[in-house]
């Protein structure tokens, strides 16, 4: 009975295709009509209500309001994995840096000292915490947050891919060893398969990071907020249609005294950079270099092969 019902419970997830594959564990529930609820957050429903009237619009989940379920308030999104079937999913998350600048200050206060993200980070590389750090068993937010940037591509690239759900439902989660842009050219091509309509065609992932790109300078919210920690959802299915959607906008603040940002330049302390162009600039120079592989890949009949000489497709343009 047991795994006939875990069956059943699976099988209904698979038909509303819903997966969540970064992010707080629990802060979601599927509702009907096709929607998805998140947990309320004052910031994020401020920045989705505007984005509802901005250039940015077709770019993120369509917003519904709010609604109560039980004790919580929830979010109610567009559920943006509707009418596929066996989507193939990646969320990158975007941005130099990970952390607001707020945490510069709570980093100095002895409370904001964190004992999981300490076990987290020693799980990962046993010799990253200090001495000070090892005999108090906990990090600060901040270091964390900031140690996560600096040994992932976001510091490098300015987007780092947070997870990948292929067809099969299996997810990989282990980017964290991707600096170059060429680890994540091979990234790409593995998420896609090194199909060319999915990459390049009409409907494809690189026309639609072209037209954020448009919308984006176009964007009075863009212009006058600070993004951090904001994902693209990659998305797409056996019909090769694919598309990229802005999410997750929990840390993403207005800036203060009507000034607005450039977000193409890298942060330094006392600015409000948040590098999110950096890292679709590189996004969308790693497609391109997957365009050029799958092309080379379509014209020796060698698609699936591993070994693709990507420093050359790098040094080569
Ligand atoms: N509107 C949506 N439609 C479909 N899937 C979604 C949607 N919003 C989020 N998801 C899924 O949930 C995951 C987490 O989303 P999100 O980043 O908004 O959560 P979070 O808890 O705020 O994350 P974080 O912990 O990084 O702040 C995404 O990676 C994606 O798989
Ligand atoms: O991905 P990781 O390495 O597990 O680290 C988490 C990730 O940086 C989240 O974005 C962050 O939540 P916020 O974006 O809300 O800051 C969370 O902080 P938290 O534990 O304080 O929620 C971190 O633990």
């Amino acid at each position: 009975w047991k795994t006939y019902l875990t069956m059943m419970h699976w099988s209904l997830q698979r038909q509303s295709s819903w997966v969540q594959l970064a992010g707080h564990q629990g802060n979601f529930q599927l509702s009907e009509g096709g929607e998805v609820l998140k947990l309320y957050s004052e910031v994020e429903e401020r920045c989705l209500d505007s984005l509802m009237r901005d250039t940015l619009r077709p770019f993120v989940p369509q917003y519904h309001g709010l609604v109560t379920r039980g004790e919580h308030c929830y979010i109610r999104l567009e559920d943006l994995l509707r009418g596929l079937r066996r989507p193939v999913i990646m969320d990158c998350k975007m941005g130099v840096r990970t952390f607001q600048v707020e945490e510069l200050i709570t980093a100095q206060s002895k409370s904001s000292m964190r004992s999981d993200m300490y076990q987290k980070m020693v799980k990962i590389d046993p010799s990253a915490p200090s001495a000070e750090e090892h005999a108090q068993k906990a990090v600060t937010k901040l270091r964390y947050l900031q140690w996560r940037d600096t040994t992932s591509s976001s510091s490098t690239l300015g987007f780092r891919i947070e997870g990948i759900m292929m067809d099969d439902g299996s997810i990989q989660r282990d980017f964290r060893n991707i600096r170059t842009l060429a680890q994540a050219t091979e990234a790409l091509l593995f998420f896609t398969r090194s199909h060319l309509d999915i990459l390049v065609s009409f409907l494809s992932y690189h026309s639609r990071l072209l037209a954020l790109s448009e919308a984006l300078k176009n964007s009075l919210f863009f212009r006058t907020h600070e993004v951090i920690g904001s994902s693209l959802l990659f998305v797409h299915d056996h019909s090769s249609k694919a598309s990229v959607w802005m999410i997750d906008f929990g840390k993403t603040t207005p800036v203060p005294n009507m000034s607005q940002l450039l977000h193409d330049v890298p942060w330094a302390e006392g600015s409000r950079e948040d590098g999110y162009l950096i890292g679709l600039t590189s996004l969308i120079a790693s497609l391109g270099q997957a365009i050029s592989v799958a092309s080379w890949q379509q014209q020796d009949g060698c698609v699936g092969e591993k070994h693709v000489d990507l420093k050359c497709a790098e040094d080569c343009g």
